[in-house]
């Protein structure tokens, strides 16, 4: 097998069904995705590729065009430019997906033929059982195998406690206890970096994913992450490339919807974890209340006769606005909308600042 695809997590498996289409063009993986365009390495070189007009009309929802981490056929249009179109997208050996908010549930990969997912979650006060729970059903449900990493474990008074919470839920998975700071924990992750073998890092905004990946990446994240490529003006432009390669290592991905993926999770989870909330709000005068100063607020008499705190609206209130915030950002048409506000903000901010 080729050199450079095997890097790339080629597997006999592959190879085979590629067969099939020997006659469409290269093997390659998608290593980045723009908008509408992917970046595609092959074993010559990576190539920027649209999606045939076959896949545009023949897909069925989100899923059917090409995600980071598939295995797709590619042919070379254009000598001299270098770009490419996507015939066929290989069967996926796994994916991680998720419910994409629009005129109807819609899915969409965020990555695929991953062999191991990293669950990261931070061994301090942001530790909770129930959102790993639900991190470990997103692993176990995409064909890969989940493992977890509590992180940070420098910040954590009463690691056992939470060793034993987490024995319960997650019968059969490793779980790794690494702090990047100490560098704890570090040499255990390097068993699970094999070259030909892709691992997806998931885990809420925060935990400390950035700063494990370069540490793993060592000085290689700079040298191989940031690329420079022209963009159709001419104009060159830093982009980041979200499979990356390294060295005896094996690949990561580390996608921008790996990062997002737990907020919408989390718009089912408010429910559970401020339930007494709910259940009190469902007393307020007004239907949409904001439990700030309409009038008939059964939740802030909650706050005033001592049944709740304030400190437990504030944070509801919080984890509210975060999932509402990407609920519009996953929302293409509530999206654009939010971006001519935020202009219209920024506009006004500078009017401000030069009286
Ligand atoms: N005490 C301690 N702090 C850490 C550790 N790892 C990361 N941090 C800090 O935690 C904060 C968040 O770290 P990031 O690596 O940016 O977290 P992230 O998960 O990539 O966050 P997003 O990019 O928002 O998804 C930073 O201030 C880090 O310095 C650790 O092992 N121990
Ligand atoms: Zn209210």
């Amino acid at each position: 097998m080729k050199k450079r695809l095997c890097e790339l997590g080629l597997t006999d498996d592959i190879a085979k069904e590629f067969e099939n289409f020997y006659e469409d063009g290269y093997l390659g993986r998608v290593i980045a995705e723009y908008k509408g365009l992917y970046r595609v390495a092959t074993e010559e070189d990576d190539i920027l590729a649209k999606v045939s007009g076959k896949i545009i009309n023949t897909a069925i929802d989100k899923s059917s065009y090409p995600a980071v981490g598939d295995w797709v056929v590619i042919d070379r249009i254009n000598r001299n430019t270098g770009n490419g179109v996507i015939h066929e997208v290989l069967n996926r050996r796994s994916a991680v997906s998720r419910k994409v908010a629009g005129k109807q549930m819609d899915q969409q990969i965020i990555a695929s033929n991953i062999d191991t997912i990293f669950i990261c979650m931070s061994a301090n006060n942001d530790f909770n059982l129930r959102r790993l729970e639900r991190y470990i059903s997103i692993g176990w449900n995409s064909g890969a195998t989940p493992v977890i990493l509590l992180t940070k474990i420098d910040l954590c008074e009463d690691l056992y406690r939470i060793e034993r919470e987490i024995e319960d839920i997650a019968i059969g998975i490793d779980i790794l206890y690494v702090s990047s700071f100490t560098g704890k924990g570090i040499e255990e992750i390097n068993k699970y970096l094999i070259p030909g073998k892709t691992i997806a890092v998931i885990g809420s905004s925060g935990v400390g994913k950035s700063t494990l990946i370069n540490l793993l990446l060592g000085e290689e994240r700079q040298q191989v992450n940031n690329i420079r490529e022209d963009d159709h003006k001419g104009k060159h432009t830093t982009t980041h490339r979200e499979l990356i390669v390294l060295k005896d290592k094996g690949i990561i991905i580390d996608t921008p919807g790996m990062r997002e993926i737990q907020f919408l999770d989390d718009a089912d989870g408010i429910e559970d974890s401020f339930h007494e909330i709910i259940d009190i709000a469902k007393g307020c005068k007004f239907s949409n209340c904001k439990h700030d100063k309409e009038p008939g607020c059964a939740v802030k008499a909650a706050i005033e006769a001592g049944t709740i705190s304030k400190e437990r609206l504030q944070s509801y209130n919080k984890l509210k606005r975060e999932v509402s915030f990407m609920e519009r950002k996953v929302d293409r048409k509530a999206k654009s909308e939010s971006k001519k506000q935020l202009i219209l903000k920024n506009k006004k901010l500078r009017e401000n600042k030069k009286r």
